[in-house]
């Protein structure tokens, strides 16, 4: 079987089995390379979505039970499309909650056509393929530069966050080729697969290239060697709660990912919540006030997240993840601190409360 074919098969195989996970594809996006490690058994029917909006109508519809997005990357910061969801301005996504979380190592290939003919390095004076030092190795271990020259490459394709991510290697190597911005590193490299001319290249997965059959032009290509993503598994809240179950009435579940086994939860705290929220815009210390909520209950905060409310221009509702779980919570400290959040924002919602798998980073 070839590699493409078995990869075929394998897709095949996620087709014809049950519960639904969507997924931002086309397939091998970074999207389902967390999918399939948050859902690795063969009962998982993984579905591709064209865009993160397209995941969360899913899940909220009920066509998928869960849902896997990008939340945030340790070198470009967080994923907007999954905020701007996030954010329900348009209280599309009131069933949807996070149950889990997927830290994936994020390694961007080059990716595209081998020049026909050999061109010498100086048709791109910033294409380093033929340092010497660099041809000395095998071309397994280069990491971060060209395996060939780039000359011929007029356009690249990518998500734009996987841009957000290898800025140096583009700036270096690819400053005369037009970069172009799609919904997924996958369906870069299936544009770039589709141009029969080899004028294209996409920043993708080695398997995104691998599945569309194109030369690796360079591996490695991110800014940084600890170039990591983070995934949030969503799900529909369960159906017993109560008509405002952000408010009260928590779910009987003791876990959001009742149907899935659990696994290594991770060093350091045990659970993680989001919650997000408005102030009042021209109250002096509001926001101050929502955070010492937290602070008054002993809640360690690990990210905070704004996007305009677009209630008025430059006006914005606020996301905080804490340490500690609605679900899970002897000491009442998180639903203490929700109903702190009453008296203090404007309008708040709890988001979900999942296992911490940050392995302490
Ligand atoms: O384009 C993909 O492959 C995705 O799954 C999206 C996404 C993102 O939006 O962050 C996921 C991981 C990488 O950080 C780059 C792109």
């Amino acid at each position: 079987m070839t590699a493409t074919s078995s990869h075929q098969a394998a897709v095949q195989a996620d087709l014809n089995t049950n519960t639904t996970v969507a997924f931002l594809g086309p397939v091998n996006s970074y999207s389902h390379q967390a999918t399939k490690t948050a859902f690795p058994d063969s009962k998982w029917r993984l579905e591709p979505t064209g865009t993160i909006k397209e995941v969360f109508d899913r899940v909220q519809s009920g066509q998928a039970p869960y849902g896997v997005v990008p939340f945030e990357n340790s070198t470009h910061g967080t994923v907007t499309f999954t905020l701007d969801s996030l954010a329900d301005r348009a209280g599309e996504y009131a069933g949807i909650v996070v149950c889990d979380e997927v830290y994936l190592d994020v390694h961007h290939f080059l990716l595209g056509r081998l020049p026909t003919s050999p061109s010498p390095a100086t048709t791109n004076n910033n294409d380093s393929h033929s340092d010497s030092d660099s041809d000395s190795k095998n071309d397994k271990d280069k990491k971060g530069v060209p395996l060939a020259s780039l000359a011929h490459i007029r356009r690249v394709y990518s998500h734009p966050q996987a841009f957000g991510q290898t800025g140096a290697f583009m700036r270096r190597h690819l400053a005369h080729a037009e970069t172009v911005d799609v919904s997924s590193t996958s369906r870069a490299a299936e544009l770039a697969a589709a141009d029969d001319r080899g004028e294209s290249a996409a920043i993708a997965s080695e398997w995104a290239g691998r599945g569309f059959g194109l030369d690796v032009l360079a591996r490695c290509v991110e800014d940084r060697e600890d170039n990591t993503t983070r995934f949030f598994v969503l799900r529909r809240k369960g159906g017993e709660e109560g008509g405002d179950g952000d408010r009260d009435g928590g779910l009987r579940e003791t876990e959001g990912r009742d149907e899935r086994d659990e696994g290594d939860a991770g060093r350091g705290a045990k659970y993680k919540s989001l919650v997000s929220f408005t102030v009042p815009h021209r109250r002096p210390g509001a926001l101050a006030d929502v955070l010492d909520c937290f602070r008054g209950r002993k809640l360690n905060l690990t990210s905070i997240n704004s996007v305009p409310s677009l209630v008025g221009p430059f006006q914005y509702l606020f996301f905080v993840e804490f340490e500690g779980s609605k679900l899970d919570d002897p000491e009442g400290r998180v639903g203490g601190v929700l109903e702190d959040l009453e008296g203090v924002a404007e309008r708040w919602r709890w988001l979900g409360s999942w296992r911490n798998r940050s392995g302490g980073r």
